[in-house]
C-alpha cells in the first residue's frame, strides 16, 4: 500500500482530539471531523476539546463539520463510542474511494447484532479495508506527547503498516498486527474488567485482591479470545494484558473510576459521573456471547449482573469468593 499522507479523524472527543494531535505531529496532514456544531465551532475557535481541556489542537488540524471533506483523507480513524460506529460507517459508505482504511478506534461490541467494530465497517462499507487500532492510551497522556505504544491491526499486513507508519511520531509507537479479531476483542473485553477493578479500588478491598482480579479477569479474556479466534500472543500483548493492567490500575480510566463509585454506593445512574463508560455497554452484549460459546467468565457476569441490577456489590463479592475451589488454568 502506498504511503497515506492525509489522516481524517471521525470524533472530536477525547480519543480523536489526542490521535488526531498524534497524525498531526507524525507529519499527516490531518482534517479532525466533529458532528455537533457547538463542539464544532469551539473546535475551531478555541483549538480546544471540551472533552480534552487544556490540549491545545496542533496549528496544521482542519476541523470541519463536512464528513464530504473528511472522507477525501487516505485513511480515516473512527473515533465515536461503540454503538454510534455504525452510523458513521454507513454515512461515510458513500463518500469514501474504493480501498480506504476504516480504522475502528473505539472499543466495544454491538448491542443486538454482536458485531465487533471491524465487522461492521466492512457490512456498511464493503469497498473500505477495516483495520483496527487499540492499546493502553490514555488520551491525555497521548496528547500531551507521552510515551504511548498501540496496536494496529488488519488483515492485510501491508495496510496494517502502512497505517502504523503514519502514526507514527516520537512519542507514538504503533505495532503492526494481522490478528484484527484479538485486538478488537481485547480492547472491549478489557472495559468490563476495569469496572470490576473499580468495584475492588470503591469498596476497599485491597491491593492483593485487586492484582487476583486481575488476573483471573485475564484468565476470562484469554477464554472468551479462545472462542472467538483471537491469537494468544494477542492477547497476552498490548490490546490484551497492556490495556487491562492499565485500566483495572488507575482512576484515569472511566471505567475503573465508574467501578469503583458504584463500589462506594453511588447509584448505576450517577457513577459515570456524565463520562463515557464502555464497560456499561459492553456487559451484556459480552455476556450474551460468552453464554452462546460457553465461556466461564464470572468476573464479567457479576459485572453485568451488577450494572442490569439484578445483583448488589456485596453479594457479587460474596458470589465471587464462594464458588466451588478449582484448579487454575
Ligand atoms: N479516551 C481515551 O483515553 C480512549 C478512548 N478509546 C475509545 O474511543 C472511543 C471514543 O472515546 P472518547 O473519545 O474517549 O469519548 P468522548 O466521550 O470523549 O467522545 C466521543 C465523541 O464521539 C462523538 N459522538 C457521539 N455520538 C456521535 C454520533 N452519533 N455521531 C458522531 N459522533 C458522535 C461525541 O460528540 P458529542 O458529544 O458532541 O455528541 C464526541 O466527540 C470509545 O470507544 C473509547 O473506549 C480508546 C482509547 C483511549
Ligand atoms: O481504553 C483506554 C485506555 O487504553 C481508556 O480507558 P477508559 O475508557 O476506561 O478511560
Amino acid at each position: 500500500m502506498s504511503s497515506l499522507n492525509s489522516i481524517a479523524v471521525l470524533g472530536g472527543g477525547a480519543w480523536g482530539t489526542a490521535l488526531a494531535q498524534t497524525a498531526a505531529r507524525a507529519g499527516r496532514n490531518v482534517t479532525l471531523w466533529e458532528h455537533d456544531p457547538g463542539n464544532a465551532e469551539h473546535l475551531a475557535a478555541a483549538r480546544e476539546s471540551r472533552f480534552l481541556p487544556g490540549v491545545t489542537l496542533e496549528p496544521s488540524i482542519r476541523v470541519t463539520r463536512d464528513l464530504a471533506e473528511a472522507a477525501h483523507a487516505d485513511a480515516l480513524l473512527l473515533v465515536v463510542p461503540a454503538q454510534v460506529l455504525r452510523q458513521v460507517a454507513t454515512s461515510l459508505q458513500p463518500l469514501i474511494a474504493p480501498k480506504t482504511p476504516l480504522v475502528a478506534c473505539a472499543k466495544g461490541i454491538e448491542h443486538g447484532t454482536h458485531r465487533f467494530m471491524t465487522e461492521i465497517i466492512a457490512e456498511c462499507a464493503p469497498a473500505a479495508i477495516p483495520a483496527i487500532l487499540s492499546g493502553p492510551s490514555f488520551a491525555a497522556d497521548v496528547a500531551r506527547g507521552l510515551p504511548t505504544a498501540v496496536t494496529i491491526a488488519a488483515t492485510d499486513a501491508a495496510c496494517a503498516q502502512a497505517l502504523a507508519q503514519a502514526m507514527n511520531c516520537g512519542s507514538f509507537r504503533p505495532y503492526h498486527s494481522t490478528d484484527v479479531r484479538g485486538v478488537e476483542l481485547g480492547g472491549a473485553t478489557k472495559n468490563v474488567l476495569a469496572i470490576a477493578a473499580g468495584i475492588v479500588e470503591g469498596k476497599k478491598l485491597g491491593a492483593s485482591a485487586l492484582a487476583a482480579m486481575t488476573t483471573r479477569g485475564f484468565a476470562e479474556l484469554v477464554r472468551f479470545g479462545r472462542a472467538y479466534g483471537a491469537r494468544i500472543e494477542t492477547m497476552h500483548g498490548l490490546s490484551g494484558l497492556g490495556d487491562l493492567v492499565l485500566t483495572c490500575g488507575t482512576s484515569q480510566s472511566r471505567n475503573f473510576s465508574f467501578g469503583a463509585a458504584l463500589g462506594r454506593g453511588e447509584s448505576i445512574d450517577t457513577a459515570s459521573h456524565g463520562k463515557l463508560a464502555e464497560g456499561f455497554f459492553t456487559a451484556p452484549v459480552l455476556m450474551e456471547m460468552a453464554q452462546a460459546k460457553g465461556v466461564e467468565m464470572p468476573i464479567s457476569a457479576a459485572v453485568a449482573a451488577i450494572l442490569d441490577g439484578k445483583l448488589g456489590v456485596e453479594a457479587a463479592i460474596e458470589g465471587l469468593l464462594t464458588r466451588p475451589l478449582k484448579a487454575e488454568e
